[in-house]
């Protein structure tokens, strides 16, 4: 990995390790988070469900469209990543999370790394610990699986790479019927024709796994706060256990709304960058995971994003007169630099102020103007 995109993605050093929530029978009280601390409340009685669209329909891009350009999230059936590919990542995820914690801490993210086992890296923006462990893998997880699984550990990262073929294939797929949804072409953007396999014009992806522990107080409790993802897209494999809420802004049916895991489905996000490019057309999602008290909860993210080079803006045929340009242009490392540091923050950060102020006159329901924490 080029070394400026590898010292964006390093964690934020105040990294604590996790205690084995397993073990807990009460919820101590650095997990108890009080309800101006975006803590659990019930989900509003009547709302939408989030949309799921079958790929294989004729109408599929106009769903898309409609998706994108209001909720930001959908989910996808008939997407063509065969079911045993996502079990076999499933597994991967569930073996590791149910190691003793001495095994888990020898795949221990250095507190400057990108890579491996530890708190949720946005644990240093909230005054309360979530209850969740995560493990993050950007290029090939070889070196801490050999670690942990000296004699199995062939068959994990084969299960790894397989996942990541399959999903940047999808990735991609998905972005060409979001941006096609909004009349843009592969022509529109220069950087998308560009076929070389040099690794500064691949797309860059990371694959987070993360494990919800069943919790002896879930109302009290967060497995992950509220964020964007800084992706273009991150398309969400969650396990048969329900946790994933999604932000439905605007009107009477404002709220937090369950996005209820689909056997073989996946949920599709957009992330902070495709909502620069569609110069905030498409909004990215606010989300967050709760937890259960008798259930574990397995989830695994797949966060892609443009090649390192590219510098994203918003496409040239979504700016004009009534749509003055959002966002000034970013590349993915300096945007997951400045998201480091300015968490919930860096999306405005990177906004122009003229515009911004035109848009935010006209539309008061953007979901990026939640503030969390
Ligand atoms: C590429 C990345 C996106 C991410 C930070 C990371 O370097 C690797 C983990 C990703 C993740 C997953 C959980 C939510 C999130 C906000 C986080 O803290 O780590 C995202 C980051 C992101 O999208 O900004
Ligand atoms: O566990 C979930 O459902 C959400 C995970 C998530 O948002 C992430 O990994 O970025
Ligand atoms: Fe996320």
């Amino acid at each position: 990995m080029p070394s400026k995109l590898a010292d964006a993605f390093r964690s934020h050093p105040v990294d604590i390790q996790p205690k084995n929530l397993h073990d807990l029978k009460e919820l101590p009280d650095s997990y108890q988070w009080s309800a101006d601390q975006d803590r659990p409340e019930p989900e509003p009685a009547h709302h939408e469900p989030v949309p799921v669209i079958d790929l294989s329909d004729p109408n599929a891009l106009e769903e898309i469209g409609h998706a994108c350009t209001t909720w930001g999230v959908f989910q996808v059936v008939n997407h063509g990543v065969p079911a045993a590919v996502l079990d076999r990542m499933e597994d991967v995820a569930k073996s590791f999370f149910s190691l003793p914690a001495h095994q888990k801490l020898k795949a221990a993210r250095s507190p400057d790394g990108i890579s491996g086992y530890g708190l949720a890296r946005i644990s240093s923006f909230f005054p309360k610990l979530m209850w969740s462990e995560g493990f993050t893998m950007v290029g090939s997880p070889l070196e801490h699986f050999h670690t942990i699984w000296p004699h199995h550990y062939t068959r994990f990262c084969d299960s790894v790479e397989e996942y990541d073929k399959q999903m940047q294939n999808l990735a991609q797929t998905l972005m060409w019927l979001m941006l096609g949804s909004l009349g843009i072409t592969k022509e529109d953007l220069n950087w998308a024709n560009n076929n070389s396999n040099s690794t500064t014009t691949n797309p860059r992806a990371a694959i987070q796994l993360n494990h919800y522990p069943a919790c002896p107080d879930p109302d009290r409790a967060m497995g992950l706060a509220p964020h964007t993802d800084s992706t273009l897209v991150t398309i969400l494999h969650q396990s048969n256990t329900s946790g994933l809420q999604v932000l439905r802004a605007g009107g009477g049916t404002a709220g937090w709304v369950t996005v209820p895991p689909i056997r073989g489905g996946l949920v599709v996000h957009i992330g902070d960058l495709l909502h620069i490019l569609s110069n905030g057309l498409c909004p990215s999602v606010v989300h967050r995971a709760v937890v259960n008290r008798d259930r574990n909860r397995i989830s695994i993210a797949y966060l892609h994003g443009p090649p390192s080079n590219v510098r994203i803006s918003p496409v040239q045929k979504l700016v004009g007169p009534s749509q003055p340009q959002m966002y000034r242009a970013v590349t993915w490392t300096e945007y997951l630099g400045t998201k480091a540091k300015h968490f919930d923050k860096a999306l405005s950060s990177v906004r122009l102020c003229a515009a911004a102020e035109a848009k935010d006159h006209n539309n008061n329901n953007n979901n990026n103007g939640v503030q969390v924490g």
